[in-house]
């Protein structure tokens, strides 16, 4: 009796050690396993796709290229002096000359992210489709997972089209706007409601961008962010009191004069799928308000989002050589251009 009372403390004594260990092991395991079984968009940070921090969520049996042979980062060598290269909440701007793409695409490639191209082809706009669309097919995330996503008025004039393209497209059927002002606002709530929709399943990424634009060089995978924004070619450089921001206090858009970082361009935003819900649902809700004022933001859309941006920081920062215009004088800091945008063999109005 005596002996089976021993027996039994020892027993339970090794089993307790046993299940806590075991416990304390799982719930430290408990996020990892986690976010192997299930990959939250949210969880993918620019800045692990720049420096391989969630290699370790690869299946190690995944086959992968062999690295690419380049010079070693030199820590006493800024890639580019002549600009700013990291915002001061350290979002990286992305600008010719301070990227590795071979790195960054091997990077994407362990990965392979989804992303999808949404661009709007209401009424008259879908007459600048084709050469958007090629453009894109030539230059847009070259060796990427791409799936493009026409917003239009008119599904049989595009499909009529005769694209030359091969990556999938699927036409999201819109309403025939009363106006340019009610095209460009719209966007917004497509967006935010095809995410809801479709979006979250099908991608990680979302880029959205204007019709009115012809790529002209690479735009690669360095684009991809949490949350990214893009310079304005106009006013990159001028002071934050001269930026066209919605100046009266009664609007949803509404910045302050002594506030601001950067002008950022409505037609070249984008970001992991979730981000993009966020920052469309926020415009679209304040788009609203202010119609219900009866006010309309001083730059339509663009309001909305540099406001946006104002109170959630882009994670990353596109310069102006992504959405550059030959309506805008060169500039020395401007390497390549990547596109040029706005060109339009009709008036803009409806
Ligand atoms: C000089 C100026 O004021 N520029 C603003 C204007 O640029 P843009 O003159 O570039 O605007 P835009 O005429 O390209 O319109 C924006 C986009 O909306 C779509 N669309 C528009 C109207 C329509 O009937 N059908 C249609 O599909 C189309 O994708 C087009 O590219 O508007 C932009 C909206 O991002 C920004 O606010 C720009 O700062
Ligand atoms: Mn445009």
């Amino acid at each position: 009796m005596k002996m089976f009372k021993v027996l039994s403390i020892t027993h339970v004594s090794f089993l307790t050690f046993i299940l806590g260990t075991m416990t304390g092991f799982l719930i430290s395991k408990w996020p990892e396993v986690g976010s192997l079984s299930w990959r939250n968009p949210e969880q993918i940070p620019s800045q692990d796709l720049l420096m391989g921090g969630n290699l370790h969520w690869v299946p190690a049996n995944r086959s992968s290229p062999l690295r690419t042979h380049y010079n070693k980062p030199d820590i006493a060598q800024a890639p580019r002096s002549d600009v700013m290269i990291l915002t001061p909440w350290l979002a990286p701007i992305i600008w010719e000359g301070t990227f590795n793409h071979d790195i960054l695409m091997e990077e994407y490639q362990r990965n392979s992210y989804r992303i999808g191209l949404i661009v709007s082809a209401v009424g008259k706009y879908i007459k600048l489709l084709k050469k958007f669309l090629e453009s894109a097919e030539r230059y847009f995330v070259k060796g990427g997972m791409v799936k493009y996503y026409v917003c239009t008025n008119r599904p049989d004039e595009v499909k009529a089209l005769n694209l030359d393209i091969k990556r999938p497209m699927k036409i999201i059927k819109v309403p025939e706007y009363s106006d340019w002002n009610q095209a460009v606002m719209g966007r917004m709530e497509v967006i935010k409601n095809q995410t809801e929709l479709l979006f979250h399943k099908e991608l990680d990424y979302l880029v959205c961008l204007d019709t009115d634009i012809v790529m002209l060089n690479h735009i690669g995978v360095e684009i991809l962010g949490e949350l990214v924004g893009a310079l304005h070619p106009v006013f990159y450089k001028w002071p934050r009191i001269k930026f066209p921001y919605e100046r009266r206090p009664v609007s949803q858009a509404f910045i302050p004069e002594d506030k601001g970082d950067f002008y950022y361009q409505g037609n070249f935003f984008l970001g992991t799928v979730s981000r993009i819900y966020q920052l469309t649902k926020a415009c679209y809700e304040d788009i609203m308000k202010d119609r219900a004022n009866g006010i309309h933001a001083r730059v339509d859309e663009e309001s909305h989002l540099n406001k946006y941006f104002l109170y959630n920081k882009p994670t990353k920062v596109l310069s102006p050589e992504y959405i550059w215009s030959d309506s805008v004088e060169s500039q020395k800091d401007i390497k390549i251009k990547r596109v040029n945008h706005g060109d339009k063999p009709f008036k803009k109005g409806t």
